[in-house]
């Protein structure tokens, strides 16, 4: 068996929390074969729960789960990590948008990212999901000096999968035959789920999404409201928020940086924009990316025409503005 890889979930005791602990002990992401000690933070509060989950996870008896450390202390919980998942956070409520949660969240990442600087390892990879993810990744990274900033990233997989699961039931083929879709700029309303490079396979052959739905009014409409809004969506059925799905998402993204992306495909995540397609840098804005050696490069080249420009402005606009009063709010 390979070398136990340490990694934190942090809001072990929370909705996602449930389904991720259980997710990442499976082997799903790190591999079958790879042992991972599991360092669960939440608040002392959930302590209790928390120790509720752990006797969860040991009564599943994992063969990948070698130990279990649930915590309500960050140096416990970050020492030595190699890949951290940081979802404790407060999660909307049905009316508010996720930038609403700014003032409550943003400071738990600027201390989450002193914890990692101090007391993770240089090489941990951190994938942020709390919201609002794209600015907590930000911040995370800014007060995390001493780690690369590349190491940061925010979950837009999600939007991701509920794109590609649209298009999916809408040709009615299997998820996996449609590839490529990309999710620009902030995990928000915002967002810019794109379609315009992505390929689907009917029929045993291989097509433009655009040539195989041939509806430019559904991809450039509904479509997109739909992906934007699916997260409220479920809110206002579930009356919570996304967590079974989230904790997919999360498994897929951290996967995706551990194994790599496969040769012609792309994924999409938050990272530290480089100005590529014209957007604002420093900023952390979802991405096509491919990846290798635990390495991400966003994928260069696409054409963007004036629709999907528009669309990048927008999302970029509000990323700007989010950093800005999350700058503010931590100097308070
Ligand atoms: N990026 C994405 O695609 C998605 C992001 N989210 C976000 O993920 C976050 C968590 O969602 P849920 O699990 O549903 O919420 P939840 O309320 O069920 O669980 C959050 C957990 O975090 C804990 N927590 C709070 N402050 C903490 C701190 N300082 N350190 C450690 N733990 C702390 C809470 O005690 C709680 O156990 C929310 O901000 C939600 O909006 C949810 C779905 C998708
Ligand atoms: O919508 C929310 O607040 C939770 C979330 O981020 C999602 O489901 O995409």
């Amino acid at each position: 068996m390979a070398e136990p890889v340490r990694v934190c979930i942090t809001g072990a005791a929370g909705q996602i929390g449930y389904s991720l602990v259980y997710m990442v002990g499976s082997g799903a992401v790190f591999g079958a074969d790879t042992p991972v000690i599991l360092h669960l933070l939440d608040i002392a509060p959930m302590m209790s729960v928390l120790n509720g989950v752990c006797m969860e996870i040991s009564d599943c008896a994992l063969p990948c789960v070698r130990d279990l450390i649930p915590t309500d202390n960050p140096e416990v919980a970050f020492k030595d990590i190699d890949a951290a998942f940081l979802v404790g956070a407060m999660p909307r409520k049905e009316g508010m948008e996720r930038k609403d949660l700014l003032a409550a969240n943003v400071k738990i990442f600027k201390v989450q990212g002193e914890a990692l600087d101090k007391f993770a390892k240089k090489s941990v990879k951190v994938l942020v999901v709390g919201n609002p993810a794209n600015t907590n990744a930000l911040i995370c990274a800014k007060y995390a000096p001493s780690i690369p900033r590349e190491n940061f990233s925010a979950m837009t997989r999600l939007d991701q999968n509920r794109a590609q699961a649209q298009i999916a039931q809408r040709l009615g083929i299997p998820v996996m035959d449609v590839k490529n879709i990309i999710i620009w700029g902030n995990h928000s309303s915002t967002q810019f789920p794109d379609v315009r490079h992505a390929s689907a396979t009917v029929n045993g052959q291989k097509v433009s999404v655009y040539d195989a739905i041939k509806d430019d009014s559904y991809l450039k409409g509904d479509f997109i409201t739909t992906v934007q809004k699916r997260g409220g969506a479920v809110i206002a059925a579930r009356r919570l928020s996304s967590a079974m799905s989230a904790a997919k998402a999360a498994c897929d993204h951290m996967k995706s940086i551990w194994q790599g992306t496969s040769e012609g495909q792309y994924v999409s995540m938050g990272v530290f924009s480089d100005g590529s397609y014209n957007t604002p840098e420093g900023v952390m804005f979802s991405f096509p990316v491919t990846i290798k050696d635990k390495k991400w490069s966003i994928v260069m080249g696409l054409p963007i025409d004036d629709f999907a420009q528009g669309k990048l402005d927008a999302t970029a606009k509000e990323l700007c503005e989010e950093r800005d009063d999350a700058i503010a709010a931590c100097q308070n």
